[in-house]
Formats: structure tokens, C-alpha cells, sequence
């Protein structure tokens, strides 16, 4: 005898038409972070956010791992640990500081994630990207988003930024999204679509910035995917990734961007490049990542991200002044 709610409830009878075609609200399995992000709560830690600062912050920007520095640089700053922002997560991993610091760049007004929320730390992809619609109810436009990648194209060097221009995404395949649940549409459509997803005017300026700064051989337009963590690739792994069209393989990005882009922000992304990824089979003790090694390539390569970054955001102040 099944005890389980779909054989107890009569409503639910497994083999029915009813229970097929049901669209009655006790069908639908509330996923735990939508009832525990609804848009009033976004709102009233948007309303901290900007009752705190004084602001109304035009760009937001998710630092990646080791990449915290492009959250330093920003002017006049007023800062939010995220233990001391109501229903905020806190940030778990080595070289994601944990607060929020909102401020000007280049004349613009920014908020920037100095640490960011990863699947594998436990908290469910729309907890993840809950500070993309808090940044969307603050004001912001423009999501920059940014994060540490093992680079799988061949032509990659490690120190490398791979803007990017579409994405895998894997979690997505599986069956996840941050998505899921009932939509709320003050936030977005429930079924967005996700071409055209990463800004091409923001690519191309980039490119010419890449230039501008004698970097251009660094740069490079890609395809990201993001898998679950915390164990980076094997080999097998990395192959099916590279036949896929895949150039860089992370941990994050992915259901941010697609938060960003259901609640229509533009969106310019990119990947340093921190190790090479081994699609071979060898010995070679090099060929394993590690996360010191992210950290370390991060921190020598802080300048170069810092100077792109503000760069565009002056470019899209002035543009917009
Ligand atoms: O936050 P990002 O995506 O930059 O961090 C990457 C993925 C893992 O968190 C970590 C692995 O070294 O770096
Ligand atoms: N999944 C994954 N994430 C990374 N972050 C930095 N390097 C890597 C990598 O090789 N794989």
C-alpha cells in the first residue's frame, strides 16, 4: 500500500485525466526558494539597498572568484555585508568576500556582488541568482557579469578573458532552472526566450577596448557552460563539452544571466581563463585544477579585468548622458 500523496489524494489519482490535465493550484509543488523569494521580499531588500545607499544604481556587477578587486575600485562606496542585509544568503567560498557595495564607476551608478552564490554551496539556483532581481528592483540595467573558467579551446591561454556570447547550460539539461516554480510576471514572461541573451554592442565594445589596451590577442568570443561543482571535470567530461561547442567550463553565470535576461536586463559577461582544461588522457599532475591556482591566475590578471570593466561602463555612461 503506497502512503504517498499522489495515491491519498483523490485529486491526484496517477493514470487519470484529471490528474494529467489538472491546473488546480494544490497540483503545483511550490519549489522552496520561490515562497521564500517572492517579489515583496526582492522589494523590501531593494528598498535596504537603496534607502541604505542613497542610490539607484545603473549597472550591477557579480565579481567572480578571486575577481573581487573590480568591486574595490568602485568610488564612494557604501557597503553591505550580506549577513547584515535581511533574507540575503551569505557567501561560503574562498575569495568571495560576502558584501554588497554600491557606489559610482566612471560617473555611472553600480552595485557590485563582492561574492557570489554557487549551486554547490548548497543553495538552490534561484537563491543563486535572487540578487539579480534584487538588483533589478534597485534600478539597475546593465548586468556585468564575470567569473573564473578552465578554458577548453585549444587556442586559450591561461590569463586569457573570453567575453561571452551564448552559454551551455547544463544544470538546464538536467532539468533545473532558477525559472522553475510559478512565475511571477511583475519579474518577466513565464517562458523567456534566450537568443540574442548576451549584448553584442557591449561585445564589440569590449573588443575595441581589448584593443585600445594592446590586449587583443587575450581576448577572445566564446561559448560558457556551467556545470554543478563542486569536483571540477575528467576528461570524458571535458571532450563531451568541447564536441558540444563549448570554450570555457565554470560553476556560476549561467542562471544568473537567465534571471537577468527574464527581467529584461542587458546583459555582458566574460570568463578569465584560470587553467586549461586536458581533454587527453596524460600524467601529468598539471592537468588538474585547482581552485588556489583560479585564485592565484585571478589575482595577477585583477588589472587587465578591472581596466575592461571600466572602460565599458564609461563607455555606456557617456553613451547614456
Ligand atoms: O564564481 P566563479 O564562477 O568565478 O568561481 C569559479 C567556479 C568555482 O566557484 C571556483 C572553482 O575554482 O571558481
Ligand atoms: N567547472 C570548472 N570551473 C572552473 N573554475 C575555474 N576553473 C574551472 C574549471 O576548470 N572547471
Amino acid at each position: 500500500m503506497c502512503n504517498t500523496d499522489c495515491c491519498s489524494n483523490p485529486k491526484g489519482k496517477a493514470g487519470t485525466k484529471t490528474a494529467i490535465n489538472s491546473t488546480n493550484s494544490s497540483d503545483i509543488i511550490p519549489t522552496p526558494e520561490s515562497l521564500l523569494y517572492p517579489y515583496e521580499v526582492i522589494e523590501e531588500i531593494a528598498d535596504f539597498i537603496t534607502k541604505g545607499s542613497g542610490m539607484r544604481p545603473k549597472i550591477g556587477i557579480i565579481c567572480g572568484s578571486g575577481l573581487g578587486s573590480l568591486a574595490d575600485i568602485i568610488q564612494d562606496p557604501k557597503i553591505f555585508e550580506y549577513e547584515k542585509i535581511p533574507n540575503f544568503p551569505v557567501s561560503t567560498v574562498e575569495g568571495h568576500a560576502g558584501r554588497l557595495v554600491v557606489g559610482t564607476l566612471e560617473g555611472a551608478t553600480v552595485m557590485a556582488m563582492q561574492g557570489r552564490f554557487h549551486f554547490y554551496e548548497g543553495y538552490p539556483l534561484a537563491k543563486c541568482s535572487m540578487p539579480v532581481r534584487v538588483m533589478k528592483l534597485c534600478g539597475v540595467e546593465y548586468l556585468f557579469a564575470t567569473n573564473a573558467a578552465g578554458g577548453i579551446n585549444p587556442r586559450f591561454a591561461v590569463g586569457d578573458i573570453m567575453l561571452m556570447h551564448d552559454h551551455v547550460n547544463m544544470l538546464g539539461f538536467a532539468g533545473n532552472s532558477p525559472l522553475q516554480g510559478p512565475n511571477d510576471p511583475r519579474f518577466g514572461p513565464r517562458f523567456p526566450a534566450l537568443v540574442n541573451s548576451y549584448n553584442k554592442d557591449l561585445i564589440n565594445k569590449a573588443i575595441e577596448i581589448g584593443k585600445a589596451m594592446g590586449i587583443e590577442s587575450n581576448i577572445h568570443v566564446g561559448v560558457y557552460s556551467c556545470l554543478g561543482g563542486p569536483n571540477y571535470e575528467t576528461i570524458a567530461e571535458l571532450k563531451a563539452l568541447r564536441m558540444m561547442g563549448v570554450d570555457a567550463v565554470g560553476m556560476s553565470t549561467v542562471h544568473e544571466v537567465i534571471t537577468a535576461r527574464h527581467c529584461d536586463m542587458k546583459v555582458f559577461a566574460f570568463s578569465l581563463i584560470t587553467n586549461k582544461c586536458a581533454t587527453e588522457y596524460s600524467d601529468k599532475k598539471d592537468d588538474e585544477a585547482n581552485h588556489d591556482e583560479v585564485m592565484a591566475v585571478a589575482k595577477n590578471r585583477q588589472k587587465a579585468c578591472c581596466e575592461l570593466v571600466s572602460r565599458l561602463i564609461r563607455e555606456i555612461h557617456m553613451a547614456s548622458a
